[in-house]
């Protein structure tokens, strides 16, 4: 059975500008110049304006339709950033939310059936923006009650390598045009384990189409019983040669995507680093290390899309604009008030988060007393883990009025929660990226989190939040205790309230090191494996044909 997936992105360089650049007057965000070498541009292959590339992205959820995490927003997002400069179009499964809120679907194409993997029909949606989405219609795979990746009890679906193989295969089909939908992909854009054997079956079938695959969590890697190989179609040669398979044995659609894909990103540069050690690598460490090592390797950090706005976002009661802190003061009362809390002049703190343990909610049931004893309230939204859960509403039944917890997800609620509390707790073990607490710092809400992953590379510690360097409790407490003497000291509390909302981590900004990247993968292709060893690799194999 394959395991429930979330998914994230770094980079070449940072995508963001620091706080206090961005609070002078006139600084834009700088990246650092390209590494690539000089390439020849080579004429679009299916037209468009000069530079602009076909991509197909290829997602398990998008947050117009279904979101379970961070990829559902990134998967909105960035294509949306993407099109300024590039034909980018979307491959989603058409998941029950589509096909109950999307009536105006054309059916464009049928693909066959393939090994254990069912037939499905290809259908083509617009957008009001004109975004295109290809949702692949197959009634019993997709359209179920429940998340993408589990049954309403939380359960993954036993059946999701099947579910998974499908839309990997799809994307390997309609990248080499064999639907005949008038369009195909230069290259697809690969997100997460469930696509991963998209990069697989594209290798395998020999189709000349380059991929870029995105780790958003290394932690969810899709992994099945070997004896399932006939049934997804994957060759034989394939497990032999030990690409296919996790350390024990077992079938990883996460490694499938790293071992084939032309090039791998995540979604900051210091995870890019830390899943090329053992701390941090889930077991493909080696793998990820070779990949860096041939230049194949690197961190785009996610960016955030305008409708993250206190002063337009229509969720919000009370919108707000920098300084406006008595607009902001109306959002924290309205969560009181939601929560069913006390009135207070203390701190209020938040916590928007999938209940994982990813996300070190441990910690913050430990440091729960402390907080209230400070005078502080904690309010929490989240979904996910049972234990955790039930941890989480014992916290709010000792703690009534201090304590407030909605187990669920909510996107209005969130944005309030967010819109409302001083501070975000997310004391996250590891983080690839990370929305939530950049979301906050544009909210005026100050994050206090573990010094990892995209935390690290995206909040200024004592500037827009607080960091802590080690995951246990007396760490995090250090950091919960400086935030409380800022709250206290009005004005320095208002400077760093005004610098993270200052921050800047928008994705037209973001999105460019993806220019970059697309550029140079198509030139690594064109040039028919010349300097890149993975390319003369698939070469050698006869894997690889040159366009
Ligand atoms: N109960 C709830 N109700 C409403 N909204 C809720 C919610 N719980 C969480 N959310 C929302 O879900 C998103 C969470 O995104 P994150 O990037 O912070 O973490 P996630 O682990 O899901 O994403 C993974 O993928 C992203 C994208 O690349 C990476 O940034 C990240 O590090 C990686 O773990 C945010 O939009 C947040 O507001």
């Amino acid at each position: 059975m394959v395991h429930a997936a979330i998914s994230a992105f770094s980079s070449f360089s940072p995508a963001t500008t620091t706080a206090r650049e961005a609070l002078e007057p006139g600084s834009s965000v700088q990246f650092e110049p390209s590494s690539f070498a000089p390439q020849p541009e080579r004429p679009v292959a299916h037209g468009g304006a000069a530079g602009a590339k076909r991509i197909l992205f290829v997602t398990s959820e998008l947050a117009d339709f279904v979101k379970v995490g961070g990829l559902g927003d990134v998967s909105s997002s960035l294509p949306r950033a993407l099109a300024e400069n590039h034909d980018v179009r979307l491959l989603m499964p058409a998941y029950r939310e589509v096909m109950e809120l999307e009536r105006d679907i054309e059916i464009v194409g049928h693909l066959p059936s393939h090994a254990d993997i069912p037939p499905c029909e290809i259908g083509k949606l617009t957008c009001p923006d004109g975004m295109v989405v290809y949702v692949l219609i197959c009634p019993e795979l997709f359209e179920r009650e429940g998340n993408p990746y589990c049954d309403e009890l939380g359960e993954g679906w036993s059946d999701n390598e099947i579910r998974f193989a499908r839309l990997s295969l799809a994307a390997a089909e309609i990248a080499a045009d064999e639907p005949g939908l008038g369009w195909a992909p230069d290259l697809l854009h690969l997100n997460d384990w469930p696509t991963g054997l998209a990069a697989g079956y594209l290798t395998w079938r020999g189709h000349e189409v380059p991929s870029v695959f995105t780790i958003h969590n290394l932690a969810y890697q899709g992994e099945c019983d070997s004896t399932r190989r006939e049934a997804l179609g994957i060759p034989a040669a394939a497990l032999e040669s030990g690409d296919a398979l996790d350390s024990a044995g077992r079938i990883s659609f996460l490694k499938i995507g790293l071992a084939y894909s032309s090039h791998v990103t995540t979604v900051s540069a210091t995870y890019a680093r830390e899943i090329t050690k053992p701390e941090y690598g889930c077991g493909l460490d080696n793998l990820l290390a070779s990949r860096a090592e041939e230049g194949r390797l690197s961190g785009i950090p996610n960016g955030i899309d305008d409708s993250w706005d206190p002063r337009i976002d229509p969720h919000l009661e009370f919108n707000f604009a920098m300084s406006d802190w008595r607009g902001k003061r109306e959002n924290t009362q309205f969560i009181r008030r939601m929560f069913g809390l006390a009135v207070s002049n203390g701190p209020l703190f938040a916590v928007v988060s999938r209940l994982v343990h990813q996300k070190g909610l441990d910690l913050t049931v430990a440091a729960a007393e402390s907080i209230v004893r400070a005078g502080g309230q904690i309010v929490i939204i989240g979904r996910g883990e049972r234990p955790i859960e039930t941890a989480l509403c014992n916290l709010a039944a000792r703690f009534p009025g201090a304590i407030g917890v909605n187990i669920g997800f909510d996107e209005s609620e969130a944005r309030c929660m967010y819109a409302g509390s001083d501070f975000l707790l997310m004391p996250s073990r590891f983080e690839p990226c990370g929305l939530s607490q950049m979301y906050a710092q544009r909210f005026g809400s100050l994050p206090i989190a573990h010094r990892t992953g995209g935390l690290a590379d995206t909040i200024e510690d004592g500037v827009t939040g607080f960091l802590f360097d080690e995951m246990n409790i007396e760490s995090y407490m250090r950091a919960i205790d400086r935030a409380f003497a800022v709250f206290n000291s009005t004005d320095l509390f208002y400077a760093m309230r005004r610098a993270a909302m200052a921050s800047r981590y928008q994705w037209r900004e973001a999105v460019k090191p993806y220019h970059r990247l697309y550029q140079k993968v198509l030139n690594q292709y064109w040039q028919a494996g010349v300097e890149n060893p993975s390319v003369r690799r698939y070469a050698a194999n006869q894997r690889y044909v040159a366009y």
